[in-house]
């Protein structure tokens, strides 16, 4: 397992050790003693959850304010653009994003500490995308940073318009999102 930082705090891409052999492969999708041997965080992961989108959906970008998630995320089918954004005032790359091809091929993986708001767009004809989170869903503290900020400047790898559910749609700018100290 190799585990790399970014420019953004805290966030990590991480690439499994990957068994393969004439039968296909084998990876350890997640393992918490290494997990916590190789980054550092012992992260207690509550839930998992599973989304499938089509080419050019785009999920985010999401947080909650409070019962913030660490997420731990992967895709097991298609390609996705994963971007996060730092909503923590403290941090010194506050307001920046960054963005990483995760795919079923690379089998890549990001830990997006809380704080950071998260999404992806789909660059394949569908995707699969999995992801662990160290607090509960609460719809209550859900947020949403416009995926289009031109104060962010996010560099979406779409073709035209993505397709967006309505909270995504009115979501707001940085300036006017609740963010984090
Ligand atoms: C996130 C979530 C949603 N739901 C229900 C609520 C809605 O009825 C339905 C779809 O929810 P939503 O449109 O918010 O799903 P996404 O747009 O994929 O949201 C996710 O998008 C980006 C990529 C994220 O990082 C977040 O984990 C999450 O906000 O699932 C649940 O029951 N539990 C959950 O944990």
């Amino acid at each position: 397992m190799k585990v790399t930082t970014t420019p953004i705090e805290g966030l990590l891409v991480i690439e499994p050790t990957v068994y393969g052999d004439e039968r296909g492969f084998f990876f350890e999708s997640f393992n918490a003693r290494r997990f916590a041997d190789l980054t550092g965080i012992h992260a207690a992961f509550v839930q998992d959850n599973h989304s499938r989108s089509a080419r050019n959906v785009l999920r985010g970008m999401h947080y909650q304010i409070r019962q913030a998630q660490g997420k731990l995320v992967r895709v097991v089918s298609g390609s996705v653009y994963d971007v996060v954004v730092d909503l923590r005032k403290s941090s010194a790359t506050f307001g920046q994003w960054f963005g990483v091809e995760l795919s079923a091929e690379n089998k890549r993986q990001c830990w997006i500490p809380p704080g950071l708001a998260h999404g992806f767009a789909v660059t394949s004809e569908f995707a699969e995308f999995l992801y662990k989170t160290t607090d509960y869903y609460a719809p209550e503290h859900e947020r949403a940073l416009l995926w289009n900020d031109p104060e962010v400047g996010i560099e979406w790898p779409l073709d035209g318009m993505p397709l967006l559910s309505a909270k995504d749609q009115k979501a707001l700018p940085l300036t006017q999102v609740e963010v984090f100290a």
